[in-house]
């Protein structure tokens, strides 16, 4: 099971969304990270049929995304922006759905739907309307929506946005629970989704790849190059105007920095293990 993509380029006039991208996404949870305008959501639409592509080839599981109504059966999205009537209650939404995407039997829908609500911990919720449920009972109707016909690839975007802590840990394992046997892709930009659910991960920046492969792999980008100072407060704006600051934390009459440099510093600069955030500003060319 496998998604291969080739030079694929999305143009909107002249501007390029995607630009000669290629990725090959294998089983299990795959992060696309990138900034506002990377072209994630472009991505992701053209893999599930809803934006035609400019050039290059996408591939999924063996099938041209030329064969629509194939990849359709075979893919399942969850948009940003996912809603259903609000007055329906969340039972009669699914039943809907499950109506529209070609589910005739009755008997065999709710049974499908109830098994659905229960995997995504919907079942108290069965009788609520829309309008009431919060904001990540909704997204985990929107994944209930997504996964009612068994596809074998589940693409999500920016699904944690918004989400109170809690909700966001039990809508990343329930992510992680439907990847076994399948793909599922997260895009997100927040890299803390990425390095808690996700092997592998593309990394967008204005239509470019700047990196593809595992999560892990991105610490090397930013391996030597983190180091943590503390520096007197009047000297922090000349600091930021040669360093990219990661992150700034009081400490009594100083503050004790974490910044980007290839090299060491100042000579009192110590150097620390880099996070996942840090091999991302790395990659980004900045600081916060
Ligand atoms: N329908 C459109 N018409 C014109 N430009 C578009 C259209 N859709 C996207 N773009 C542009 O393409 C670029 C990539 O957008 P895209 O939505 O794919 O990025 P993204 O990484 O998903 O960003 P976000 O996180 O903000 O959704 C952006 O510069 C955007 O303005």
């Amino acid at each position: 099971m496998e998604i291969v993509i080739q030079q694929l380029t999305k143009s909107f006039g002249a501007k390029k969304a995607l630009d000669a991208v290629n990725l090959h996404i294998r089983e299990g949870m795959f992060g696309l990270l990138g900034p506002n305008g990377a072209g994630k959501t472009s991505l992701m639409r053209i893999m599930a049929t809803l934006l035609p592509k400019s050039a290059g080839h996408v591939q999924i599981c063996g099938v041209p995304i030329e064969e629509k109504m194939k990849i359709r059966g075979m893919v399942g999205y969850l948009p940003q922006d996912f809603s259903v009537y609000p007055s329906f209650s969340v039972a009669e939404a699914m039943d809907y759905l499950a109506i529209l995407s070609g589910m005739s039997d009755r008997k065999a829908r709710i049974e499908k739907i109830d098994f659905l609500l229960d995997k995504v911990n919907l079942t108290p919720q069965r009788k609520t309307k829309i309008r009431a449920l919060s904001g990540g009972m909704k997204r985990r109707l929107g994944i209930a929506q997504a996964i009612l016909h068994d596809p074998r690839v589940l693409i999500v975007d920016e699904p944690t946005a918004g989400l109170d802590p809690e909700e966001r840990i039990r809508f990343r394992n329930l992510l992680r629970d439907f990847s076994e046997g399948r793909i599922v892709i997260l895009s997100t930009h927040i890299v803390e989704d990425i390095e808690f659910t996700c092997e592998s991960l593309a990394v967008l920046k204005r239509g470019q790849l700047l990196y593809e492969g595992k999560v892990k792999g991105l610490l090397d980008h930013a391996q030597g190059r983190v180091w943590t100072v503390t520096i007197g407060r009047s000297q922090l704006d000349e600091v930021r105007a040669v360093y990219p600051i990661l992150s700034t934390v009081s400490e009594g009459e100083g503050i004790r920095i974490r910044l980007l440099s290839d090299e060491r510093p100042f000579t009192h600069a110590q150097p620390i293990e880099p996070s996942i955030e840090d091999a991302y500003m790395k990659l980004m060319g900045g600081g916060a």
